[in-house]
């Protein structure tokens, strides 16, 4: 555990309160503070989740945006979510606006602090983040591609019958419709998947439509996501609060495209400590390209 370690998480809905959970759970930090503009969710929450931490010793309770601006780690969840079908980037008009109160509530904010962004749309919503924060922009990323490489190595490992762990392979770009596979560099056990008699003779297109469908499917079934992406997250907040330096793809600025999306990126206390630029097949390129022209021109318009 982080001694002394405070994580805030901003929004206490489903994903908020599953990532408290999370956390709870690994006992990586010393406190955590849930924020949300509706005070009977935070209370409710808090007592519900109290329940369950005997489990560990981190201490859980309800905060105010300025406190949690002083938090070691910002979590930010509050925002609207996908209703069935919607895409991600239709929640932008209305999460820009919570995105900003919440950012506006919180200051002035550590400046150690490292903010990470859940709510989407996520690359949007963190290249915002960047600048309205004011912090520099190595504290301040999103989620990204973490959950959906997730649930690509879950498929792979499925097919090849090996851990998940041992498949080094990611899904980069857009946390959304445009993401790609990055299968030129994936690769398992120090082999190359595309050299893998299995995986040559997949139909990679509809593996990729399924990846990216799968938070639509999901949604369409109970109406939200929220296991998979608190896993993520505390993982990421243990990689801050232990230095661990991990590589995972996340949304970070980009300075060759001048746009936020999914790289793997190096994860360390002082949040994305390097940018890995990864070998891509030229197809690959394309679609990298084609998704940051698209976040940038979103994003811009947000800017001014
Ligand atoms: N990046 C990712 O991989 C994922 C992102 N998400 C996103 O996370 C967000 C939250 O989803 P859920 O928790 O399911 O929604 P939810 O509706 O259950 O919770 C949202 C919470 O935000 C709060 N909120 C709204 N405005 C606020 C403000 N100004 N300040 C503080 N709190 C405020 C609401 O009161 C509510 O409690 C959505 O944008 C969703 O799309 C969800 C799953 C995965
Ligand atoms: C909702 C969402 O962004 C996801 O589960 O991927």
């Amino acid at each position: 555990m982080g001694v002394g370690s405070k994580v805030a998480v901003i929004g206490a809905g489903s994903v908020g309160a599953t990532i408290a959970y999370a956390l709870l759970m690994r006992k990586v930090a010393s406190e955590i503070l849930l924020v949300d503009i509706v005070p009977e969710i935070v209370h409710g929450q808090v007592l519900d989740l109290s329940d369950s931490a005997f489990l560990g010793s981190t201490v859980i309770r309800g905060a105010s945006f300025e406190e949690a601006g002083q938090a070691d780690v910002i979590v930010i969840t509050a925002g609207a979510k996908q209703k069935p079908d919607e895409p991600r980037t239709e929640l932008i008009a209305r999460n820009y606006k919570i995105l900003e109160s919440v950012i506006g509530s919180m200051q002035p904010l550590n400046k150690d602090a490292i903010l990470m962004v859940v709510a989407n749309p996520v690359d949007i919503l963190t290249c915002i983040a960047q600048k309205l924060s004011g912090l520099p922009r190595k504290q301040v990323f999103g989620s990204g591609t973490y959950l959906d490489s997730g649930r690509l190595r879950l498929t792979l490992s499925q097919i090849l019958n090996v851990s998940e762990l041992a498949i080094h392979a990611y899904v980069l770009g857009e946390h959304g419709d445009s993401q790609f596979i990055a299968w030129d560099s994936a690769h398992v056990g120090g082999k190359r998947l595309l050299d893998i008699p299995a995986i040559q003779k997949l139909d990679k297109d509809k593996i990729a439509k399924d990846v990216a469908g799968k938070a639509y499917e999901i949604i369409n079934l109970k109406g939200a996501t929220y296991f998979g992406i608190a896993a993520c997250v505390s993982s990421l907040t243990e990689c801050i609060l232990l230095n661990q330096r991990h590589i995972r793809p996340l949304s970070v600025y980009n300075e060759k495209l001048g746009a936020v999306l999914s790289m793997p990126a190096v994860i360390g206390s002082k949040g994305i400590e390097e940018i890995f630029e990864i070998p891509l097949a030229s197809e690959e390129q394309s679609k990298l390209e084609s998704s940051a022209a698209a976040l940038k021109e979103i994003c811009a318009q947000y800017m001014q």
